[in-house]
């Protein structure tokens, strides 16, 4: 399906060009907010937004928790873009259009991508309401085939054959623990691997046996496609999962996952995860650029 998209180069350009003829802001970070964490968008100052439906060539949010927001501002003096809601392959979207706004980032100057996701846990040692500092993925649609990059290479982004090792940023990932650790939230901080499977639903027992053995820590529907479209076009990539819910694991376990589970735990750790990202950029070393 994705290998027949018809997006090329001009469609990324015409969306970069319509924005920068919209807002003075000239971001250099972009942030993709997950499932429930659209706040992150608040603490950004000076804001410029736009409704994914009033851009040109920006496909459209429909899942609950997912406003549908495109912000541009500053934070601690840093000029960033966020998206409040992310696009899902499940809801329908070709990878093209799920990984459309990061080639789109690209074009607008943006070097460093955080992307967040809301995250079942299959780490034994989890629980909800941890943040998982992301080491590594495992892309099971990407795995099977499905992946953004397949079909003809644009080469104005990227290589052909893109290396995938050492995708997360060591020295954010550093970074980020040591923020934690002066925010005294460590003993609920946690590094691991990220699995992506292509969902709606949530994993069956077997399937989260599987996911265990193979020693995933924590499972979602997103995330790996936009990492790797950001790698590849040489962006800088930082991710974070909130761990939402544990995954059952267990026949005897009667607990059931949903949605709006998911979206409750999102939003008792936001005040949190803003601070954590914030404090982040604050320390990263950016040049603003200016219209
Ligand atoms: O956009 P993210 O990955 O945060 O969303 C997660 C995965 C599903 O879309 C949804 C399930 O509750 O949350
Ligand atoms: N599985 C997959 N995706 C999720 C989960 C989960 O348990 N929780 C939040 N997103």
């Amino acid at each position: 399906m994705h290998s027949k998209d018809p997006i090329c180069h001009e469609d990324y350009q015409r969306t970069a060009d319509w924005l920068l003829s919209q807002t003075q802001h000239r971001p250099k970070v972009a942030i993709i907010c997950g499932s429930g964490l659209g706040m992150l968008a608040d603490a950004l100052k000076c804001q410029d937004s736009f409704k994914y439906s009033d851009i040109p060539g920006f496909p459209q949010s429909t899942v609950k928790g997912h406003a549908g927001r495109l912000v541009f501002g500053e934070l601690k003096g840093k000029t960033c873009v966020c998206m409040q809601g992310r696009f899902h392959m499940y809801e329908g979207h070709s990878l093209s259009k799920v990984t459309f706004p990061v080639r789109v980032f690209k074009l607008l100057g943006v070097e460093t991508l955080i992307v967040t996701n809301a995250a079942g846990s299959l780490a034994d040692s989890y629980n909800s309401g941890d943040i998982m500092i992301i080491r590594d993925h495992i892309n099971f649609p990407g795995l099977a085939g499905l992946n953004p990059l397949s079909g003809p290479n644009d080469d104005k982004f990227g290589p052909r054959f893109p290396p995938m090792s050492g995708v997360y940023d060591k020295s954010l990932r550093k970074m980020a623990f040591d923020i934690c650790k002066s925010m005294g939230v460590s003993q609920y901080v946690q590094e691991g691997v990220y699995c992506m499977v292509g969902g709606p639903n949530f994993e069956s027992i077997a399937e989260a046996g599987l996911l265990h053995k193979l020693g995933v820590d924590a499972v979602g529907m997103s995330t790996a496609p936009e990492v790797l479209v950001a790698s590849h076009c040489g962006m800088r990539v930082f991710g974070l999962s909130l761990i939402t819910n544990k995954v059952v694991k267990s026949y005897e376990d009667n607990e059931s996952v949903n949605h709006e589970a998911v979206l409750e735990v999102s939003k008792m750790r936001s005040e949190t995860l803003q601070a954590l990202i914030t404090e982040l950029i604050s320390r990263m070393d950016i040049n603003n650029n200016t219209a």
